[in-house]
């Protein structure tokens, strides 16, 4: 089980007589990141709740620091586990100060009167989540962005060594998803704070995380690496996905190019032939996709940064493995080229490992297919 400050083994999680997850045995270290993916429903809060001792597990044990949870006295777990479930706090009439000062009643005595020290844990961590100037402002009256900023904030005034995040990212910008992820990032090592989240933006994930679980159909469908998670098919299985594709290596999604790959034959008479490669081709491919103008791409490589774009959303892709590229792609190629109307280069020059692409665009060229070209 390693030697996780916090671990889960067989844990079943759910309501009423009926777990919603059971069978799940995972970890987190300290200092690291695991985060919970998987399609709605598949019982991720129900998981995060359990764990949070909101919920009475079902069955499997629960560890934190060596020790069963369940015998972990109330207090001692309020200091050990925070928990950043942004629905849970409605703060009608609190700042955000009181908010964030709220993380330190596992410290303080029975009155909640705050000592300088519990003051100054508040004040820095208002100051780590930028939140400072938000102090004093009713938490009813600040945007859900800034409540998700203040909620980490009472967390990590807290002092734990596990910080427990459901979706903490879902009502943040763009900007604020990075910030925030890079901050908990940063909590997590220099703090030595295991933090464990589920996440719906499967790119931010497999980024930030050191290890990502994978949740389906009541059970752990995969648990690894994001390396070992995110390989090329898998989520789009875990989450059932019908209309498009999820780019491993970019962590990004790709519609699905309507209709599929075709034949040569069957080629519609608008169809474009993209000379794309080192990541040249993605924006062209993904304005062909919406404007529904079909494609063919190539000669890439099968390492190529335009590959998964390509394979998601091009009527053909010629590829080859790496190495020489053979005779036989570039005569398949050239075919593809005569049957499209037209060829854009995505390339402003050729590398020499590129003297077939080059060709290519020459032949294009000497056939005015590149004519016009946008
Ligand atoms: N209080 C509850 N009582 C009974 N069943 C519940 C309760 N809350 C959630 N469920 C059910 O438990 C299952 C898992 O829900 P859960 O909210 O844990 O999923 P999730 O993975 O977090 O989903 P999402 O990604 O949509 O947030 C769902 O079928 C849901 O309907």
């Amino acid at each position: 089980m390693g030697n996780g400050c916090f671990y889960v083994d067989r844990l079943a999680a759910g309501y009423g007589k009926r777990p919603v997850a059971e069978g799940l045995s995972f970890h987190a270290g300290r200092g690291e990141i695991v985060t919970l993916i998987g399609p709605n429903g598949a019982g991720k809060s129900t998981i995060l709740k359990t764990i949070s001792g909101g919920l009475a597990p079902m069955g499997g044990e629960l560890v934190l620091d060596g020790v069963p949870m369940e015998r972990i006295p109330r207090k001692e777990r309020a200091r050990k586990l925070a928990v950043v479930f942004t629905e849970k706090l409605q703060g009608e009439l609190m700042t955000c100060r009181d908010v964030t000062a709220a993380g330190r009643y596992p410290y303080t005595g029975r009155l909640g009167l705050l000592s300088e020290k519990d003051q100054r844990a508040v004040d820095q961590a208002l100051e780590l989540v930028h939140g400072t100037d938000l102090g004093d402002r009713p938490f009813d009256r600040i945007s859900d962005g800034q409540r998700q900023r203040i909620m980490l904030a009472r967390a990590l005034c807290q002092e734990p060594e596990m910080i427990l995040l459901d979706e903490p990212t879902s009502h943040l910008d763009v900007k604020y998803k990075l910030e925030f992820l890079s901050l908990l990032r940063e909590m997590a090592r220099k703090k030595d704070l295991s933090v464990l989240m589920s996440l719906h933006e499967l790119d931010l994930a497999e980024r930030i995380s050191d290890r990502v679980v994978c949740i389906k159909d009541g059970r752990m469908d995969r648990c690894g690496t994001p390396e070992q998670v995110f390989t090329p098919g898998y989520v789009e299985g875990l989450f059932g996905m019908t209309a498009g594709k999820f780019d491993a290596a970019g962590g990004s999604v790709e519609f699905s190019v309507p209709g599929g790959a075709v034949k040569p034959e069957d080629l519609p008479e608008n169809a474009v032939f993209v000379i794309a490669g080192n990541g040249s081709g993605r924006q062209v491919f993904r304005k062909l996709q919406r404007e529904n103008v079909p494609f063919v791409t190539g000669i890439l490589f099968e390492n190529d940064l335009d590959l998964p774009a390509a394979e998601a959303l091009a009527a053909h892709v010629v590829k080859v493995p790496l190495g020489p590229v053979p005779e036989e792609a570039v005569r398949e190629a050239r075919a593809w080229i005569r049957r499209c109307q037209r060829v854009i280069c995505c390339r402003t020059g050729f590398g020499v490992w590129e003297k077939e692409n080059e060709d290519l665009f020459k032949y294009a060229e000497r056939s005015g297919k590149t004519a016009g070209e946008s």
